[in-house]
């Protein structure tokens, strides 16, 4: 039997609000149990993503920021399905990205971590997935990076993801991680999920991914609500 939130969360994939071994939890986790909120007219009416315009290189992280070469790291192209619990397709969502570079540094003024900035690498895209729930982008791998929770805490290599569901107020913010890594072990983060759900997390390398003599493939996919949804970063 599965334990649910608010009939909403299923506590045997997503991680608590509050995991004491993930320091900023403690601090910025409700003491009170959720209330969830009716979604009032104008959030199920409100603009959805049909006649959203992308940017021809807003998929490609390898290239969106070039200022006068190409970006450092390891190339690699991420392609998965977005589906609901029965599977169905979840079409013409936009899905948006943020990661560091391959030397684990964002570019972000808090990001203060010594290690180099990348002028043609900026780490964010976002791309929307076509009528049978596929997307795919392209971008560099991600480095590992020291985080200050505890004495020497690495975050594991991850993407941040965002996707909307039905309608705008329903907005699932994850992370992927890269299979193998020997820091998921040590991190407390992926560590505050319940093992069925951490493994929704990990893509998988795929040879019929990756682009010959250009990028290694990763496969994604993300299933929005449900027993085998992917987990929500609890922030
Ligand atoms: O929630 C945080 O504190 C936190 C810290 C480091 C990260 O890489 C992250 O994704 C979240």
């Amino acid at each position: 039997m599965s334990k649910l939130i608010n009939n909403h969360f299923d506590m045997d994939i997503h991680p608590p609000y509050q995991a004491t071994e993930y320091k900023s939890t403690i601090l910025r986790a409700s003491s009170k149990p959720l209330v969830i909120t009716k979604k009032t007219l104008s959030e199920l009416s409100g603009p959805v993503f049909n006649d959203f315009k992308l940017g021809v290189l807003d998929h490609d992280l390898t290239k969106n920021a070039i200022i006068d070469g190409e970006p450092i790291g390891e190339r690699i192209v991420v392609q998965g399905k977005v589906t609901n619990e029965l599977g169905q397709p979840i079409s013409n969502t936009l899905l948006e990205v943020w990661q560091a570079n391959a030397a684990g540094r964002y570019v972000h003024k808090v990001d203060q971590h010594n290690a180099p900035l990348d002028p043609n690498f900026l780490g964010t895209g976002r791309c929307m997935t076509d009528t049978h729930g596929n997307y795919k982008f392209y971008t560099i791998k991600p480095g590992a990076y020291p985080w200050g929770n505890h004495q020497n805490a690495w975050r594991p290599n991850h993407i941040h993801f965002s996707l909307f569901g039905g309608d705008i107020s329903s907005r699932l913010i994850t992370q992927m991680y890269f299979p193998g890594d020997p820091l998921l072990e040590y991190d407390p983060i992926y560590n505050a999920i319940p093992k069925r759900g951490k493994e929704l997390l990990i893509s998988s390398f795929d040879l019929s991914v990756t682009e010959p003599d250009f990028a290694l493939g990763y496969r994604f996919d993300i299933v929005l609500r449900g027993h085998i949804a992917t987990p929500f970063k609890n922030k």
